[in-house]
């Protein structure tokens, strides 16, 4: 529908932009990114004639921009500029009628039923029903926005330009009204050319993106191979760590702050605060860890300061146990955004704790170990069904060291596998299939990391942090084992 050839622009002696050629398909809703004064507002201002090209091309649908009056782009094109300039004295409603001036034919037009449905549905569309007949000078800036955007939209336009519209609006507004632009892309196939200053609000909406630095083309592309760490951190000259959504599949990014790296606290391991009952066993520390877990309570990736492996009866049942341990974590006084929460049946007094500094690696591993639902993972199939009660093999490891994303899920199967281990040489059976067991049905793990000081890439089987894992989690889990094995023999904890 649109197609940009080599246009270049220049104020005076400055040139802002340069060569910049990107087409945008019918239905598309294409975001422009980059830094401040970047050429963003420039480029936009080309697309709607507000300013006259000096070189390259234009076309819409074929036809070169320039060909078009006035009068006849605003019915194909509509603009929603950076700052509005507020007509004090005009209604809500009003206001949006304005937009169906393009519409509007002969020298005293006549207002239609056509006009009529048209403000309606675009006053309706930015949820501002409700205050059409108020004056426009009584609104707050995000709902003023909101007017100037359903005025563009009763243009009834083939291509809406947006410069940044979210501007002044809260969040909720914000989503509210891109996932209205969205539908209408989907529904009415409207194009949207917008410029974005919020690059994660732009890859969640927009199909393609288009990369501004010094007005130059960095890149045009769909948002997950648009935004690229090295790229961004080119372009708007700030480190940026990327991330997946949680929900939908595009890219998140994290600005990161320039504070100073963390202070190395010595000997951080050495200050855990570890208490022991029988209701609970707590390790708790002065800075959060960052920490990655299986846990009832603070699963995923998570900073925690506090570790909290709670003993629950053996015919524990609960529909909802995550908010039931939160509960009885609010009710101890822990803030539950800051805690790892595990359960289990088994006797705490029978938990392992097993300290390791070598030269280069220092952690502290916790595990309680119970096995009334030991499972062979390999036979778990011929189950009729997996015991669900609450078990099992606990395992907390506190690591001093700053630990990547890779070297956390290798520390979870390293930790995995050296369980694993224990149970083969303790000869722990699966008594559905009598065969030895990897681990019983509702197994947890937490690895926590300072992420200060020594930075491990890996935590693989033969790096220094996986071999003090394994050697960890293999050591505290049979000391576990064989605990819970002998009172078994004594008392039914
Ligand atoms: N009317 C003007 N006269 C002279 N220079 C201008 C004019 N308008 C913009 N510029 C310059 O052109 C460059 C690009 O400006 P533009 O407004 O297009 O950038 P932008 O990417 O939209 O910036 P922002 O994110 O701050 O809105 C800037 O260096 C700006 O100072």
């Amino acid at each position: 529908m649109l197609e940009v050839h080599d246009l270049s622009y220049r104020y005076d002696e400055k040139t802002v932009l340069h060569d910049v050629t990107f087409t945008v398909e019918k239905g598309e809703f294409f975001g422009i990114l980059g830094p401040n004064g970047s050429g963003k507002t420039t480029l936009l201002k080309l697309l709607s004639k507000e300013l006259a090209m000096q070189k390259g091309m234009i076309t819409l649908n074929g036809t070169p921009l320039v060909s078009f009056s006035q009068k006849e782009l605003a019915q194909l094109v509509a603009v929603l500029p950076q700052n509005v300039e507020t007509s004090f004295g005009y209604t809500v409603k009003e206001t949006v009628e304005l937009g169906r001036y393009a519409h509007q034919r002969g020298l005293f037009p006549k207002w239609t039923d056509d006009d009529e449905r048209a403000v309606i549905e675009a006053v309706e569309r930015v949820g501002l029903h409700a205050k059409q007949q108020q004056g426009i000078d009584r609104l707050s800036g995000g709902e003023r926005q909101r007017v100037y955007l359903a005025r563009a939209l009763a243009q009834q336009p083939s291509l809406l330009l947006l410069d940044e519209p979210t501007n002044h609006m809260d969040m909720a507004q914000q989503m509210n009204l891109l996932d209205q632009l969205k539908q209408w892309t989907n529904e009415k196939r409207l194009t949207v050319v917008a410029i974005f200053h919020d690059i994660n609000l732009a890859s969640l909406y927009c199909d393609r993106l288009l990369l501004l630095h010094e007005g130059r083309v960095v890149c045009i592309g769909e948002p997950s191979d648009i935004i690229e760490e090295s790229a961004l951190k080119h372009v708007f000259d700030a480190a940026v760590r990327r991330q997946a959504h949680p929900v939908v599949p595009t890219p998140l990014v994290t600005f990161l702050p320039k504070i100073e790296p963390i202070k190395k606290e010595r000997d951080v391991l050495d200050s855990l605060k570890v208490t022991k009952s029988q209701e609970q066993i707590v390790v708790a520390a002065s800075k959060p860890f960052k920490t990655l877990s299986s846990a009832v309570v603070g699963a995923g990736f998570q900073w925690a300061t506090h570790f909290v492996n709670r003993h629950v009866p053996n015919d524990y049942c609960c529909d909802d146990a995550e908010e039931e341990m939160k509960q009885y974590l609010k009710a101890r006084s822990f803030n539950v955004h800051r805690t790892v929460g595990m359960m289990t049946a088994v006797c705490l007094e029978d938990a392992a704790y097993v300290y390791r500094k070598e030269a280069d690696v220092a952690l502290y591993t916790v595990v309680t170990a119970g096995v009334g639902n030991a499972v062979d993972a390999a036979k778990a199939w011929e189950h009729e069904s997996v015991a669900q009660t609450i078990g099992t093999i606990n395992i907390i490891i506190l690591i001093d060291g700053q630990l990547t994303d890779a070297a956390f899920v290798q520390a979870m199967m390293t930790a995995t596998e050296a369980k694993a281990k224990a149970l083969y040489d303790e000869h722990v059976l699966d008594p559905n299939t009598n065969t030895i067991a990897t681990g019983t049905s509702t197994d947890c793990v937490a690895i926590a990391a300072s992420q200060q000081g020594a930075v491990f890439d890996y935590a693989g089987t033969a790096t220094p942090l996986g071999k003090a894992i394994g050697r960890s989690v293999y050591k505290a889990t049979v000391e576990a084992l064989r605990k819970y094995r002998k009172r078994r023999g004594d008392v039914e904890c």
